[in-house]
């Protein structure tokens, strides 16, 4: 932004506009939106690009240099909303407000860009979405290849302050901005795009980047003299970006982020690594079809508060390779579980906990207090989100108290710990906010009676004007004789007295007419006068003395601001547990074994998402370790191939964030990546087809995956010609057995490949069974051992509703295929005939037999046979054969 500076040549141009071109040199690429009165106008190119982008009348204000300034504006009053959409275009905005006194400015009133409001920073309640962060990232390559040639990431959360950075190699960079997901990425003005974000991107100037200016900035933040204490000297290339953030973040707020207290390094060995294919092929958080749900989020999102629901989404997207924080959260769950009541003893094991309920009861009270706690610190809570936080406070004791009582697991006696907040802060709030406050400052009534003796002073002198008006009214009607004369007030005109026309010509001499409506005139008093201006003023000074109060609390709120992140944290994280432990309840999960070998053993898995959506979901078991790594899973299209394969993949990733399992047992070692080749999605955008992608993630798949990952690979090679498909998901399968040793999962329809496993013991033969039914082919999802038998294409083609014709050709062309040695494995290989390979092992004679054999069928004309003739003829052929 600070780089954007222009000079316009503003001669020709009202004063007004040319306050403008300066306001607007500031804002840069920035919409500036130029408050005048109602109204947040925009001009010339932002006139344009707002009425595109918001569908508002585009008209014109004055001249410059005789062309037609274009404008476009927005009413103030609904400015929330513009902005809202504004953002989730991308766009980010500067918004600019009239500071000086209109009544005393000399030429246009003094204005100022008071907030910029862009994607990546939003703080404010109503633009950012309750259940998920919107974080602002930096990124940056540097330019001489260093250490190991890493790049460096920083990424903020300004809405909870959470602030953290990490290294990685060029070719993660996609899938780490995939973890992260920033609204927003900050780069150097001159770097090139980055291919791996399409998202809504700022420029500053490249010096912000530089080791000594990043360092400058963190330290003066910080106010540190070393960054030792965070443990992040080793990523010299994040502390560049984290550097350049803070100074684009702190440019947007236009003050310091006080509740940014800590720079954290996330390193990769701490995570189970999902690739951004992974991430969206499970479902995670948003469907193949970007919809926000079914998805694993949206079934286990039962939690009371947003906090807590943002915190499961971190979660879900963070899975951890060491057991010893998993376990932490896995004996949370059980303890929160544990409690049991009388009807659990009377046999009925879905009856509800009740710690995990009172504790869920109590949560769901809560307010957002990490947001609050983060516009505490920039200054711009609310008074309503106060006195939220005020009663807040009051209620954390008894949470407390419901975590000592049990006193059940280590974690949860962490967590209890920190819920424990200054009491003078509640105190504070308590004296200082009023029961139910105003919505704004503005408005009065927010500071309590009885914090501050002047403002109390004040608020009498305002209010406690009846005594005296019903007395003034009193005392004028005797004076004048006007029996039906009113004393009243209103917004526009102030306080008068109200007397009927007939009764004018008794009005005394002090009288000043203030206004002349059809029946009435409205008369004003020197005496009514001054008690209005004493009014009025004692109003004014009570709302001045009120805000200035507020600012004096949000002063003395600032210290407390860690503790209550702290504490907002704490009560994420039980609201996260109580949500899995409520969910493992009610869907009979389980607590998973964590082990350190690379393995997966499951008895009786099911699918979380799927199991929701389907009456009777079969469960399936599973087991991979390093004498059985890999399974071929055969079986008919439509047979649940896939979904046992996600369903495995889920298991493990549930286990590994600390949750319960949808299984009858499960024992998960230690696992650091999963890797997903799944279903088909041509990138159009990048170029690529179908093929090219599956073969650039089975690349990528090769090239990454350890003896400690899961791969679950999903018919690779279908996209192309058969042989070539066949060849290579053979040459993968055997390299994924014998070179990176991988945990893999390996759907297939090529038959050809069920023989690896008597190559390579350490590959098994899985199927998923289908029968053949009077009224069609009937799919039992169960995994059996062994090779499928058939494949079932056609009766599947044939339930999908294929025209009866095209399913007889079909079959016909089938057996044609099947009658000449089937040149295509695909198709013949789950016949009962014999494989191409196979027939090197018939005898050469008999080959020549069947061909005879043929022969003489084929000169057979059915048609022409008398019976006699055809009864020969079946005769002979019996005979011929071998
Ligand atoms: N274990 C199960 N129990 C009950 N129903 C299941 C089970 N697994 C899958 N299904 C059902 O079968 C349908 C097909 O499953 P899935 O997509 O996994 O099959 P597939 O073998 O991968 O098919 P294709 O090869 O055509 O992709 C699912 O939509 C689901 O409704």
């Amino acid at each position: 932004m600070d780089s954007m500076s222009k000079t316009t040549d503003t001669s020709g141009l009202t004063p007004m506009m040319q306050q403008y071109q300066k306001l607007k040199a500031e804002a840069g690429s920035l919409l500036l939106l130029y408050r005048m009165g109602d109204f947040y106008e925009m001009f010339y190119e932002d006139a344009e690009r707002a009425a595109r982008l918001l569908n508002v009348t585009l008209t014109k204000r004055g001249t410059s240099n005789g062309v037609p300034i274009p404008m476009a504006g927005v009413p103030v009053h609904a400015i929330e909303q513009y902005l809202a959409r504004l953002v989730a275009l991308g766009e980010s905005v500067a918004i600019c407000e009239q500071i000086g006194d209109p009544a005393t400015s000399k030429g246009p009133v003094e204005r100022r860009i008071v907030r910029i409001v862009t994607p990546g920073t939003l703080t404010d309640e109503a633009l950012l979405p309750a259940k998920a962060d919107r974080a602002l990232a930096a990124v940056h390559v540097p330019i001489k290849a260093t250490r190991h040639g890493l790049l460096g990431i920083a990424w903020l959360n300004l809405a909870s302050g959470h602030f953290r950075l990490t290294e990685c190699s060029a070719d993660q960079l996609e899938s780490e901005l995939a973890r992260v997901a920033p609204a927003e990425v900050v780069l150097p003005e001159h770097a090139p795009a980055l291919s791996a974000f399409d998202g809504a991107t700022a420029r500053v100037p490249d010096w912000h980047y530089t080791t000594d200016s990043a360092r400058e900035q963190l330290l003066a933040h910080f106010r540190t003299d070393t960054l030792a204490g965070f443990d992040v000297e080793d990523m010299p290339a994040a502390i560049c970006a984290a550097g350049a953030l803070l100074r684009y973040a702190s440019r947007t707020q236009s003050q310091a982020l006080a509740h940014v207290q800590s720079l954290q390094a996330d390193r990769a060995s701490q995570y189970v690594l999902l690739d951004p294919f992974t991430r969206r092929n499970l479902e995670l958080t948003r469907t193949l079809s970007g919809e926000e749900s079914p998805t694993l989020f949206s079934i286990l999102d039962n939690c009371r508060t947003p906090m807590g629901s943002r915190l499961l989404r971190r979660w879900l997207h963070h899975p951890l390779r060491d057991n010893a924080p998993v376990l932490a959260r896995q004996h949370a769950i059980t303890a929160l579980l544990s409690a049991r009541t009388p009807e659990h003893l009377a046999g009925n094991p879905y009856a509800p906990a009740p710690l995990l309920e009172s504790l869920r009861t109590a949560l769901h009270k809560l307010p957002d207090i990490e947001r609050i706690a983060a516009r505490v610190a920039l200054r711009s809570v609310r008074p309503r989100e106060l006195a939220a936080l005020r009663d807040a406070l009051g209620a954390l004791p008894g949470v407390r108290a419901l975590l000592d009582g049990e006193a059940p697991a280590p974690r949860l006696a962490e967590l209890a710990q920190s819920l424990d907040c200054d009491a003078a802060l509640g105190a504070l709030l308590a004296r200082a906010i009023a029961e139910e406050p105003a919505v704004a400052v503005r408005d009065g009534g927010v500071i309590a009676t009885g914090f501050d003796a002047d403002l109390d002073e004040l608020r009498m002198l305002s209010t406690e004007g009846g005594d005296f008006l019903l007395q003034l009214e009193t005392r004028e009607r005797e004076r004048t004789g006007i029996a039906n004369l009113r004393v009243e007030f209103n917004r526009v005109h102030g306080f008068y007295i109200e007397v009927s026309r007939g009764q004018t010509d008794k009005v005394p001499d002090d009288y000043r007419r203030r206004q002349t409506l059809k029946n009435v005139e409205r008369y004003i008093t020197p005496e009514l006068k001054s008690w209005e201006d004493k009014v009025l003023s004692a109003q004014d000074r009570s709302l001045a003395r009120e805000k200035w109060l507020y600012e004096q609390v949000l002063d003395q709120l600032a210290p407390h601001v860690p503790a209550l992140t702290a504490c907002a944290q704490a009560l994420a994280e039980l609201d996260t547990l109580g949500a899995l432990a409520d969910h493992a309840r009610r869907h009979d999960w389980v607590a998973p074994d964590l082990g350190e070998q690379a393995e997966i053993d499951i008895d009786a898995g099911r699918h979380p998402v799927v199991e929701r959506s389907i009456e009777r979901f079969t469960p399936n078991g599973c087991r991979l370790d390093a004498t059985r790594a890999m399974q071929l899973i055969t079986g008919p299209n439509m047979g649940g191939k896939s979904t046992y394969m996600r369903q495995v993949a889920l298991i493990v990733l549930l286990a590994r964030t600390g949750s319960f399992v949808p299984a009858a047992r499960a024992r998960i070692g230690r696992i650091d990546r999963i890797f997903t080749r799944i279903g088909a999605a041509d990138d159009l955008a990048g170029g690529r087809s179908t093929f090219m992608m599956e073969m650039t993630e089975a690349a990528a798949i090769l090239s990454a995956s350890t003896a400690h990952s899961l791969v679950l690979m999903d018919e690779i090679g279908r996209g192309t010609s058969t042989y070539d498909g066949l060849s290579l998901a053979w040459a993968i399968a055997h390299r994924l057995l014998t070179h990176n040793r991988a945990l893999t999962l390996f759907a297939t329809h090529y038959f050809e490949l069920t023989r690896l496993p008597s190559e390579l013991p350490q590959a098994a033969n899985v199927h998923l069974a289908a029968a053949q039914s009077p009224s069609g082919i009937v799919f039992l999802h169960e995994v059996r051992e062994g090779p499928a038998s058939r494949s079932y294409g056609i009766e599947v083609a044939q339930r999908a509703g294929v025209p009866a014709a095209v399913i007889r050709q079909a079959s016909r062309e089938l057996e044609r295929l099947e009658s000449q040695g089937a040149p295509s494995p695909q198709l013949g290989l789950f016949g009962g005939e014999p494989a191409p390979s196979a027939a090197a092992d018939v005898d050469p004679a008999e080959l020549d037999a069947l061909r005879a054999l043929r022969e003489s069928l084929e000169q057979i004309d059915p048609d022409s046979l008398t019976p006699r003739d055809a009864l020969d003829a079946l005769y002979r052929l019996k005979h011929a054969l071998p």
